[in-house]
C-alpha cells in the first residue's frame, strides 16, 4: 500500500515554493514595430520592469526567482529547472510548465527546434543520465515510462494512442492525480523517448492564427515517471513523476482573427486558463475554503503542481511587442501571484512484496496505487460471485461494464452538443452499439433476477436470508448502475415541495433525451401561438400557476445568484460549461438583478435589449442595444464602445478587472498606447 513519506529540506520545512522563471523573448515584430522599442526590459538576473499605463512616465517593477533576458539560450533556461529534477529519482513529484500570451514562445521554450532542443528534451536527458549514474550497489532498480497527452477543447486525448476517447481524471486517496486508461510506454534511453516523443509531438492539435503560424491550440502534458525498486527485503518501491506541460496560450480574439472552429478553441483555452488564475488566486487567499482545481481539466491536472505535492517551476514566457503590453502585464500579475503558492512534497512509497511482477502485468497503463484496491475488491466480488454459482452477476461485474456507461454517456453528451466539427464524427453509430450492449446487460440482469426468484421460491426462508439476501442486494446494486445511468436525474426545483401547499406543488424535472424528443414531436404537430418563439420551454409554465411559478423563478435566480458548480449544473439546460460561465459572470459582474433570459430561452433568444451571457458556445460576449442604457452602472455606452470593451473583458486573461473599470477608465484606455510609445527611448 502507498505511503506518504514526509520530506524534509533540510532547514526542517516540509514545503517547497513555486519556482517562477520568466523569459522573454526576442523582438520579432515588423520593422516600423521595432523602431517603437519594448514595452519591458530586464534590470537584472531576477528584476525587470513594464511601463506603467496608467502613467507611462513611471514603471512597473517585478522580482522572480530568474529573469531571462532576450539573448539568453536555451540551456540557460534548462539550468533554472534542473534542480528540481533529482526528486523525481526518491520517489516525489515535479513538475514544470510554460505559461505566456499566444505566440510568447512556450512550445519554442518547452521542445525547441532540432538544433536548440528546448527543456523537456533536456530534461529527459538529464533524467537518463542520473539514472545511468546510479550505483548498483546502492541497491536500487530503476524504470523510466512515459505518457503524452494533450487537452484540446475539454478533452483529455493520448497522444501515443491518436484516436483515443477523452480519457477520465481522478484522484486517489493520497491525492495522487491518475488517468486510467493512458498509455505508459517503457524508455530504456534518451533515442528511445525520441521515438515515440516526435511522432506523437506531431499528434499535438496545432493550428496557424495571425499571432501564431503554429500556435498550439491544446495544453500538451508530457508525463515520466521514474520507479525504483529495492533488490533486497523489504523491497521497497519508490515512483516519482515528472510533469513538462506546454500550455496553450491566452488569446485576445480581436487580434488573432480566430473565428468558427478556432474560436471555439480559444474559448476553451481562456476559460481554463481563467480557472488556472482563480486556483491560484484561491491558494493566496487566507479565506476561500474550497480550490476550484475541478472546474477543469487543466486545473485538474496541475493540483499536483499547484498547492500540491511537486516541486513545480513555473516558465512564464512574454513577448516585448507593444501589442502584446495587456498580454505581459497580466501574464506578469499572474506570475507574481504564483510564486506565493507553497506546495507539500512527500515521498510516495510502497513496499514491494512480492509485486514486482503484478506492476510488470499493468505496465501498459496508468493504473495508480490506488487501484489496486478497487481492483482487489472486484476480483473478491468475482470471487465471491463464482463461489455463488452465478456466472451471469459475474459477467455484470466485468470491468467493461462502467466503460460502457461512460463511454455511451460522454457520446451521448457529444452528440448533444453537436459533436465536434472539426473530427470526423461517428459516435451515433458507436451510441448504438453501446446502448445494445447496455440492453443486453439489462436483459442479463432481468434473467439474473427470475432465476434469483426461482431459486428463493423453493428454499426455507431461513435459508433465504442466509444465503440469498446477498446476492440479492448485489445483484440490484448492479442493475441499479445500469437504470441510474440510463435515466435522466431531476431537477432540484423539487426542494419547493417544502414550501409549497400539496394542491399547487409543482415539480420541473430535468427532461430526458426521449421525452424531449417527444416534446419535439408534439410540438411539431401544433401550430406554435403567434409571436411566442420558445413554445417548448413556455409549455411547462402554462400548466402552474402565477405564484408557483414566481416561486420558482425566485428559487433558480437564487441558485443563479448563489449556487455551486453542482447546484447550477442540476438547472435546466445548463451544463458544465453553461454553470462555469455563470460562475464567471457573477465573479465579475455580481449578483443576476433579475431572471435572465438565457435560462430558459436559450439559443432561441433573440432579445438584445440587455446585455448577457451568450452561452452557446465556450465563447462568452456581450451583446447591447445601442442607445439603450448598459447595465454596466448608468453610464450609457454605445455598442461600439462595447466592442472595444469586450475583447479586453473576457479576453485579456489574466487581467479580469470589475465592471467599473471599464466605465471609469475606459476613456484612458483608448489612449494608453499611444501614451505607453514615450518610455524606453
Ligand atoms: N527565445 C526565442 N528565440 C527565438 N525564437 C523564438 C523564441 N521564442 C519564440 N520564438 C519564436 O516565436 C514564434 C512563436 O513561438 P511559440 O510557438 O513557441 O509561441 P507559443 O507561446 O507557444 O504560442 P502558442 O501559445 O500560440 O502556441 C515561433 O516562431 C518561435 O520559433
Amino acid at each position: 500500500m502507498a505511503q506518504r513519506v514526509a520530506v524534509s529540506d533540510g532547514a526542517n520545512k516540509k514545503v517547497s515554493r513555486v519556482r517562477v522563471v520568466v523569459r522573454l523573448r526576442p523582438y520579432m515584430g515588423t520593422q516600423d514595430e521595432k523602431d517603437e522599442g519594448s514595452c519591458v526590459r530586464g534590470l537584472d538576473s531576477k528584476n525587470l520592469e513594464i511601463i506603467n499605463w496608467r502613467n507611462a512616465t513611471e514603471t512597473v517593477k517585478y522580482s522572480f526567482d530568474v529573469f531571462h533576458g532576450e539573448q539568453t539560450t536555451q540551456q540557460e533556461v534548462f539550468l533554472s529547472v534542473k534542480p528540481i529534477l533529482p526528486h523525481i529519482l526518491t520517489g516525489q513529484n515535479a513538475s514544470v510548465f510554460a505559461y505566456g500570451p499566444t505566440g510568447a514562445g512556450k512550445t519554442h521554450t518547452m521542445m525547441g527546434t532540432l538544433n536548440q532542443p528546448g527543456v523537456i528534451p533536456r530534461a529527459v536527458r538529464e533524467v537518463f543520465k542520473m539514472v545511468n549514474a546510479k550505483n548498483e550497489d546502492e541497491g536500487w532498480v530503476y524504470s523510466i515510462s512515459m505518457s503524452y497527452l494533450e487537452i484540446y477543447n475539454e478533452k483529455v486525448l493520448d497522444l501515443l494512442s491518436p484516436g483515443s476517447q477523452d480519457l477520465p481524471i481522478r484522484e486517489d486517496k493520497d491525492k495522487n492525480i491518475l488517468i486510467p486508461g493512458l498509455t505508459h510506454t517503457t524508455i530504456t534511453s534518451f533515442s528511445d523517448f525520441h521515438k515515440h516523443f516526435v511522432p506523437a509531438s506531431l499528434n499535438r492539435t496545432t493550428a496557424s492564427t495571425k499571432i501564431n503560424q503554429r500556435s498550439s491550440r491544446s495544453h500538451a502534458v508530457l508525463l515520466l515517471k521514474v520507479v525504483r525498486t529495492q533488490h533486497a527485503p523489504p523491497h521497497r518501491q519508490q515512483a516519482g513523476k515528472l510533469y513538462l506541460i506546454d500550455l496553450a496560450g491566452s488569446e485576445d480574439n480581436r487580434r488573432t482573427g480566430n473565428q468558427g472552429i478556432r474560436l471555439k478553441e480559444s474559448g476553451a483555452i481562456n476559460l481554463s486558463l481563467f480557472t488556472l488564475s482563480k486556483v491560484v488566486d484561491s491558494l493566496n487567499s487566507s479565506t476561500v475554503v474550497r480550490v476550484p482545481y475541478r472546474d477543469s481539466k487543466l486545473t485538474r491536472l496541475l493540483q499536483d503542481s499547484l498547492g500540491g505535492s511537486a516541486h513545480s517551476v513555473m516558465i512564464t514566457n512574454i513577448a516585448p511587442e507593444y501589442k502584446f503590453y495587456f498580454d505581459t502585464f497580466g501574464a506578469l500579475n499572474f506570475a507574481s501571484k504564483s510564486k506565493l503558492i507553497v506546495n507539500k512534497p512527500f515521498i510516495c512509497e510502497t513496499v514491494a512484496v512480492p509485486a514486482l511482477p503484478v506492476k510488470r502485468a499493468r505496465d501498459g497503463q496508468e493504473a495508480g496505487r490506488s487501484a489496486t484496491e478497487p481492483q482487489k475488491k472486484r476480483q473478491r466480488d468475482e470471487k465471491k460471485t463464482k463461489q455463488d454459482g452465478s456466472p451471469i452477476l459475474a459477467h455484470l461485474h466485468s470491468p467493461s461494464e462502467p466503460s460502457v456507461m461512460d463511454r455511451l454517456l460522454a457520446l451521448e453528451k457529444r452528440v448533444m452538443n453537436g459533436g465536434d466539427k472539426d473530427k470526423p464524427d461517428d459516435s451515433r453509430e458507436e451510441i448504438q452499439e453501446l446502448k445494445e450492449k447496455q440492453r443486453e446487460l439489462e436483459s442479463k440482469a432481468r434473467l439474473y433476477n427470475q432465476v434469483l426468484d426461482e431459486r428463493s421460491a423453493v428454499k426455507q426462508e431461513s435459508a433465504f436470508k442466509n444465503s440469498l439476501a446477498p446476492l440479492q442486494s448485489k445483484q440490484s446494486t448492479a442493475s441499479r448502475g445500469i437504470k441510474q445511468q440510463a435515466v435522466v436525474q431531476p431537477l432540484q426545483v423539487s426542494s419547493l415541495s417544502v414550501i409549497l401547499p400539496l394542491q399547487t406543488h409543482a415539480v420541473v424535472k430535468k427532461q430526458s433525451v426521449c421525452a424531449k424528443k417527444k416534446e419535439k414531436k408534439l410540438f411539431h404537430q401544433v401550430e406554435p401561438p403567434e409571436g411566442k418563439e420558445n413554445f417548448i420551454e413556455t409549455g411547462w409554465e402554462s400548466q402552474i400557476n402565477t405564484s408557483v411559478l414566481d416561486i420558482s423563478k425566485h428559487k433558480i435566480l437564487q441558485i443563479l445568484n448563489s449556487g455551486s458548480l453542482k447546484e447550477l449544473k442540476g438547472l435546466q439546460l445548463i451544463g458544465d460549461k453553461k454553470a462555469k460561465l455563470i460562475l464567471g459572470w457573477r465573479e465579475i459582474h455580481g449578483q443576476f438583478k433579475k431572471w435572465p433570459l438565457f435560462v430558459m430561452n436559450n439559443q432561441r433568444n433573440n432579445d438584445t435589449s440587455q446585455a448577457h451571457l451568450h452561452l452557446l458556445g465556450t465563447e462568452t460576449s456581450l451583446r447591447h442595444q445601442p442607445g439603450s442604457p448598459s447595465s454596466f452602472g448608468n453610464r450609457n455606452i454605445a455598442s461600439a464602445d462595447l466592442t472595444l470593451i469586450q475583447p479586453v473583458a473576457m479576453h485579456r486573461f489574466p487581467c479580469v478587472f470589475p465592471p467599473f473599470f471599464f466605465t471609469v477608465r475606459f476613456s484612458r484606455l483608448a489612449i494608453t498606447s499611444s501614451r505607453l510609445r514615450h518610455t524606453f527611448q
